[in-house]
């Protein structure tokens, strides 16, 4: 009751998935998962019933394979889950942070892993997801390392919201760049530039807040303040820093900003060839530590589907009535209560060089 917030106003039940896609499943190795939040039922509004998909998958050849052979194999293992996930009457899918690649960063070596990025406009990827879209009718949220060649062939690292018309309705970069532990990704890549965006889809208001903008609940409460519904977190994680976190944060996120949160986590071990050091005194070592999975969708009543497993690949389907948003938030009035104004006058005050905290004393 606590931990899953079944109590009271309704929490997330069993929905019922095809034959057929619980033996794809089966017969293609990973795990399926069906579950459904539901709203109560309005005069004037009619449900709002979205099917959103969680992809959670290992690495599946070793990283000292050649880059193209790695990306075709990922696409080839997307792609197989995602037709389950088309069966499952999937609207709007999304894939796990830096999806295309090993999640290499900690390395700190160049080569050959920004030899993975792409063009988040018309690269292989994209490419390959606006084909997914079109041919599955579904929103496509695809997490690259983009190069931005436009712009001195810059790395991002960027997700792209691909329409189910299969056009690319835009990117979100990532605002928030771990320097904690082997998560050495500013090596690579800065700060986002691209602030909170919306993407108005056929099913609802969605963005992506990239794996380490969970721990910044303003973060979060940006996407809300311009309209998110759904909010996808796709991350990459490890047990050792961050698994006692993981059930707390998108879940609360989901009660704070009255929207759907979507937390995808990979999968695994990944091993690299050279050893790395963390700076921490500890021997080198080749890889960043253990992936736990445990994805998993909170809706915002405080209530949430239970993990994915933290060892295998998997689809999570969730479907949710998008009207729960605004009858949570017609009971809890948090925008309403917000006081945005005075947090607005005193992070202004914050951010200047002369600050002084307010702090009185005796
Ligand atoms: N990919 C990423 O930002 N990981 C950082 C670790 C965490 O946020 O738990």
């Amino acid at each position: 009751r606590l931990l899953f917030g079944t109590s009271g106003d309704g929490g997330a039940r069993p929905l019922d998935l095809p034959v057929e896609a619980h033996s794809a499943a089966a017969e293609r190795r990973f795990e399926l998962q069906g579950h459904r939040f539901e709203a109560a039922p309005e005069q004037l509004r009619q449900p709002r019933l979205v099917r959103v998909g969680l992809i959670q998958n290992k690495i599946p050849l070793a990283t000292d394979a050649p880059v193209t052979e790695q990306v075709t194999a990922l696409h080839e293992r997307i792609k197989e889950i995602v037709e389950v996930a088309e069966m499952c009457g999937v609207n709007v899918i999304c894939f796990q942070e830096a999806w295309t690649m090993p999640f290499a960063f900690c390395t700190r070596e160049r080569l050959p892993w920004t030899e993975f990025a792409e063009s988040a406009e018309d690269g292989p990827t994209t490419r390959f997801c606006q084909k997914l879209a079109k041919q599955h009718n579904l929103v496509v949220v695809s997490p690259i390392l983009e190069r931005d060649a436009a712009h001195g062939e810059t790395l991002w690292n960027t997700a792209v919201v691909i329409s189910n018309s299969g056009s690319v309705l835009g990117k979100s970069r990532k605002n928030h760049i771990p320097r904690v532990g082997d998560f050495n990704e500013s090596t690579y890549y800065m700060e986002g530039d691209r602030g909170h965006p919306v993407f108005e889809t056929q099913y609802g208001k969605i963005a992506v807040n990239i794996c380490f903008g969970r721990h910044h609940p303003l973060n979060w409460l940006m996407y809300s303040l311009n309209g998110a519904e759904i909010i996808f977190n796709p991350s990459a994680t490890i047990g050792k820093l961050s698994e006692s976190l993981w059930p707390i944060e998108a879940r609360d996120a989901a009660i704070a900003n009255h929207c759907f949160t979507c937390a995808i986590n990979r999968v695994g071990t990944e091993v690299y060839p050279n050893p790395f050091t963390s700076g921490d005194g500890e021997p080198a070592h080749h890889d960043l530590g253990y992936f736990y999975g445990s994805s998993y969708v909170a809706a915002p009543n405080g209530s949430r589907t239970p993990g994915l497993s933290r060892t295998h690949d998997g689809l999570l389907v969730a479907e949710m009535d998008l009207n729960l948003c605004r009858q949570v938030s017609d009971k809890w009035n948090f925008k309403m209560t917000g006081r945005y104004k005075m947090y607005a006058e005193e992070l202004a005050a914050f951010v200047q060089p002369n600050f002084v905290p307010s702090v009185i004393r005796e």
